[in-house]
């Protein structure tokens, strides 16, 4: 039986889950190796929920180090089918204000040293990635916020660079003559990979920074965004519990079938450790 419907994956910021009830903590082992913690499972408005520090709690793991995999893959494992994500970015445009909320429907990835698939070890599989996000997380997002009265953009792209090092002042004006929106280090392999594990993903990004592009604000620092983000928390927890209020309980979108014609590999030609390591995400295929 399913231990949680809906994940959510707290970025900077939010460590922890506020108005939980029923919780328990659980560490979950993957094929994969440990995710970014232990999950904190409960029940958020009469809905089954499990909670990920992303970067664990205490915030010990850098971007680059996080285990994607893991984390999505365990998601998977305790039976959730959608996910909400919420991350800190820098606003790569005037109109989106430090504290303004953005809900990125696209992606640019900027990224490097990480890996961004469940496949390889001989089964072969491309997914459909042009709209990278839940279109139904990402309007139960927008109207979350709505609801509970801050500014929440529908729609945007997100860049996702590596890391750790902010962005140089030449790739920030870079990626605003690409039009791009808000610039993080973590959500393009999370989209990616809920996308292979069927799983719905969106992200709610805070705006935290003018990174270092804006001649009237100071270039991005830490205690800049922790300040921002210390403003935040609270909104932050207000629109997930009313996303997850709001969410609608059956699946209509595709999300849940992603892996239905991406699976290439001649089914007589996969080997029997990938099948037995992918079984939790390909059984249904196979
Ligand atoms: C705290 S500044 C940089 C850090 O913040 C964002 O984290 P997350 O996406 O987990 O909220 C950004 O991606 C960087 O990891
Ligand atoms: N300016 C920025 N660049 C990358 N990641 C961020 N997270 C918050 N602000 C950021």
């Amino acid at each position: 039986m399913s231990k949680a419907e809906i994940g959510i994956i707290g970025g900077s910021g939010l460590y922890a889950m506020p108005g939980l009830s029923n919780i328990r903590e659980e560490r979950v082992t993957t094929p994969f190796g440990e995710p970014s913690d232990a999950f904190i499972l409960g029940d958020l408005e009469g809905r089954k929920v499990a909670f990920l520090a992303r970067h664990g709690r205490g915030h010990r793991i850098l971007p680059s180090e996080l285990n994607f995999r893991a984390n999505i893959y365990a998601m998977k494992a305790l039976g959730v089918e959608r996910i909400l994500s919420v991350s800190a970015v820098g606003s790569l445009k005037e109109e989106h204000k430090p504290t303004d909320f953005v809900v990125p429907d696209q992606f640019i990835d900027r990224t490097f040293a990480r890996v961004s698939t469940f496949f390889g070890e001989g089964i072969v599989a491309h997914v459909a990635f042009g709209d990278p996000v839940c279109a139904t997380v990402a309007d139960t997002f927008t109207s979350a916020c709505k609801a509970v009265g801050v500014v929440g953009k529908a729609g945007g792209t997100y860049v996702c660079m590596e890391g750790p090092q902010f962005s140089t002042r030449a790739e920030s004006n870079l990626y605003r003559s690409w039009g791009a929106d808000v610039i993080g280090m973590t959500n393009l392999q999370e989209a990616k990979l809920a996308r292979e594990a069927e799983i719905c993903y969106a992200t709610m990004a805070m705006v935290t920074d003018y990174d270092c592009w804006h001649e009237g604000h100071d270039d991005v620092t830490i205690d800049q965004i922790v300040a921002v983000l210390h403003q935040n928390a609270e909104n932050a927890a207000k629109v997930v519990r009313a996303a997850v209020a709001a969410m609608p309980e059956t699946r209509t979108c595709g999300c849940g079938e992603a892996l239905k014609f991406a699976i290439l590999t001649d089914r007589k030609a996969i080997p029997a450790e990938a099948r037995k390591k992918l079984a939790l995400l390909l059984d249904k295929y196979l």
